[in-house]
């Protein structure tokens, strides 16, 4: 069955635990910490960086073998011990509700993390269905070429502007116009966005 269901989900506040504390632990980790979540790890020994984010008051971090208690009341649960049968066990234990992934495990996982590409408030996300993260990685390598760092400024200003349309513009018409105008290549290519709306503006109304 590949028939996955592609999500933006709010994390903040919620609690995420992900049992072990390696290298691949260390990556979720680090694509969870801006989400704002509670994060737990739990695996008697972490890498150094788990252990600064610990110390720092980022994560938690129980030094300890996996235990089913560890998972209770959790939203989000990631399996990354390198012990498989661990990594089923907690699988097993977590609760129908609860959202769980093992990272060597795709098929019995309730959902894969994609190859994640951020500009800003613009989020590109990129799965294989785990044929092959390889793949994903590449993808989202040559869309951090299209999509550079100019693209954080534009969101910023397609957002403000967009706000801005909606308020301020009532005919339909020319909502439409505007909202469809600066999403171009000569916008995006300028940069003096602002100067570039306002004159656009002049010559529609
Ligand atoms: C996209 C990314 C996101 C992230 O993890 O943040 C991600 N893996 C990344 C990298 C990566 N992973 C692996 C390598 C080494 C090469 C290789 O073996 O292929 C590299 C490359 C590298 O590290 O450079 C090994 C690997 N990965 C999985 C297994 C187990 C298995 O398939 O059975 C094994 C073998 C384990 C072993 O060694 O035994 C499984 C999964 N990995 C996934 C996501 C999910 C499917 C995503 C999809 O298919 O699209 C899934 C199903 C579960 C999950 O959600 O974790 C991240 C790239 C981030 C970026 O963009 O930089
Ligand atoms: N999903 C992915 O993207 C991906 C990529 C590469 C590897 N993997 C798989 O991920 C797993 C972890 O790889 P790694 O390189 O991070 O391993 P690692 O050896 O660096 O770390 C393993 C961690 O698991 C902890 N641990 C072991 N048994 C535990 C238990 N019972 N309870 C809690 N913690 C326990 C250890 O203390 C250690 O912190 C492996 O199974 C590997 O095949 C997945």
């Amino acid at each position: 069955m590949n028939g996955y269901y592609p999500i933006m989900l709010k994390l903040e506040g919620k609690k995420v635990i992900v049992a072990g504390g390696g290298t691949v632990a260390e990556r979720k980790v680090k694509g969870l910490l801006e989400t704002g979540a509670a994060i737990t790890v739990i695996s008697p020994e972490s890498t150094s960086v788990i252990q600064h984010l610990a110390h720092e008051g980022k994560i938690a971090w129980k030094q300890k073998l996996f235990a089913k208690s560890d998972i209770q009341e959790a939203f989000l649960i990631i399996a990354a011990t390198n012990d498989p049968h661990t990594n089923n066990l907690v699988k097993e234990e977590a609760a129908e509700h609860q959202l769980v992934s093992i990272a060597d495990n795709p098929e019995e996982s309730d959902f894969h993390l994609p190859s994640h590409l951020k500009r800003g408030r613009l989020s590109i996300a990129v799965s294989t269905g785990g044929a092959s993260p390889i793949l994903a990685k590449q993808i989202r390598k040559q869309l951090e070429q299209q999509f550079d760092s100019r693209y954080e400024d534009y969101l910023e200003f397609l957002f403000s502007k967009r706000q801005w349309i909606l308020k301020n513009v009532e005919d339909a018409d020319l909502k439409r116009k505007l909202l469809t105008a600066i999403v171009s290549p000569e916008f995006l290519n300028n940069g003096d966005w602002d100067v570039m709306f306002q004159r656009l503006y002049e010559q529609m109304i």
